[in-house]
């Protein structure tokens, strides 16, 4: 029995725990999940900045120009009194008394006095206004981007707690396979293993197999241990060619999903061996291996590098023919709140995928509605 898309999606959510915490320096975190929330380890600013070049004032005016400080000078050593002003570049401290900086284009000189209208607080950051010391400014279980991975700088951070990235093994199998070169009757280009490195992101690829169809070369690339996801493609069906799963029979292991109503990729399964690798069989079928990988291999892999699940984003998509028992995968773009399919969307086509900007989750009976996104 195949089982219901969206359970399936939840199995292979459930297979597995977050892999272990590791410290990792800030450039290598890119992409990684958060193992422990990323406190503020100072405030920002750590003291009152100019937002502005112009001078810091204090009282109302007109100032008398005192002192001038940069942007990387120490806080200066003085009390601005009522009537003063310093000369201020942009992120310097202010003096302590200051009621507002005017920027420098505000400011005219009036007998070597300086007249504006200073508004009490403007342009001047205070102390801890974006943020305090030990404020949470990321959870844990977020993904670090390139904006966390700023912002963990910013607020003191060299290096930030992690899970590890989920090692994958890639073994593709299939004796009509080419590797390069023009395909011909008999021979098909291998179209899945160049478009798996793109959609591990989070995770380590350790390296692709090339297998003729034989169950004892896939036994033995079943059992490289360094990998915590073995992803194998074709062999899911009942051919003569696919071995895969009486070879994961043999080798003990659990089928947690032995096919999936979905189409295009009904024969996609998920494994856990008895030592806890997980296996991701792909079928063939180049979209059909796409659609497996969507449904069961990233939702793995992100339970593995302790991602938090994200709320599913959605747009509303008309009647483009669906299954009466399966859920389709459909290849879409997107305009707006309003998705359209793009066609050319044949299980052993990728076309439709290499336009499309996302695929439309359409459930068995849909008639015309909000759809999930992928
Ligand atoms: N009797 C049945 N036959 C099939 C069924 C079924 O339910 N009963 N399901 C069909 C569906 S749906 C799919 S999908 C495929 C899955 O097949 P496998 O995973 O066993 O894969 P193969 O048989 O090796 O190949 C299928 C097809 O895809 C081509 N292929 C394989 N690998 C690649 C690759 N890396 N790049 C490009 N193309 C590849 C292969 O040449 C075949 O044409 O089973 C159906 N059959
Ligand atoms: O669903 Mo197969 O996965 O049609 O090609």
């Amino acid at each position: 029995m195949n089982m219901p898309w969206k359970l399936a999606r939840q199995t292979a959510r459930n297979a597995a725990k977050p892999l272990d915490a590791v410290e990792v320096v800030l450039p290598d975190a890119l992409g990684l999940a958060l193992a422990g929330g990323v406190r503020a380890l100072v405030a920002q600013p750590t003291c009152d900045l100019s937002a502005m070049d112009g001078y810091a004032v204090a009282g109302a005016g007109p100032w008398t120009v005192v002192g001038r400080v940069a942007a990387g000078d120490p806080v200066p050593g003085v009390v601005l009194g009522d009537g003063k002003a310093f000369g201020v570049g942009t992120g310097a401290p202010v003096p302590r008394g200051s009621t507002a900086v005017v920027p420098v284009e505000a400011c005219s000189p009036t007998g070597g006095r300086l007249t504006a209208n200073a508004l009490p607080g403007k342009h001047i950051r205070r102390r801890g206004e974006d943020w305090s010391a030990g404020d949470e400014l990321v959870p844990a279980g977020s993904r670090v981007s390139p904006a966390v991975l700023g912002l963990a700088a910013a607020a003191g951070h060299d290096t930030l707690l992690t899970h590890r990235r989920p090692r994958v093994a890639v073994i593709v199998t299939g004796d009509e396979l080419l590797h390069s070169g023009l395909p011909h009757p008999g021979r098909v280009r291998d179209a899945i293993g160049p478009m798996l490195p793109g959609l591990l992101s989070g995770a380590e690829l350790l390296g692709t197999t090339h297998l003729r169809d034989d169950p004892s070369a896939l036994a033995d690339a079943l059992a490289f241990d360094a990998a915590d996801v073995l992803v194998t493609c074709g062999a899911t069906s009942v051919g003569r060619a696919d071995h895969l799963r009486h070879v994961l029979a043999e080798l003990g292991a659990e089928v947690l999903v032995g096919g999936v109503a979905c189409r295009p990729g009904h024969p996609m399964l998920l494994a856990v061996l008895p030592d806890g690798r997980c296996v991701v069989g792909l079928p063939g079928n180049p979209f059909a291996a796409y659609a497996a990988v969507l449904t069961l291999l990233r939702p793995l892999l992100d339970t593995l590098g302790g991602h938090t699940a994200r709320p599913p984003v959605t747009a509303w998509l008309g009647d483009v023919g669906a299954h009466r028992t399966d859920t389709r995968l459909v290849p879409v773009t997107r305009s707006g709140g309003l998705v359209a399919p793009v066609g050319h969307d044949r299980p052993g086509s990728l076309w439709g995928a290499a336009l499309a900007d996302v695929l439309a989750v359409v459930p068995p009976g849909h008639r015309g509605g909000e759809v999930e996104l992928l």
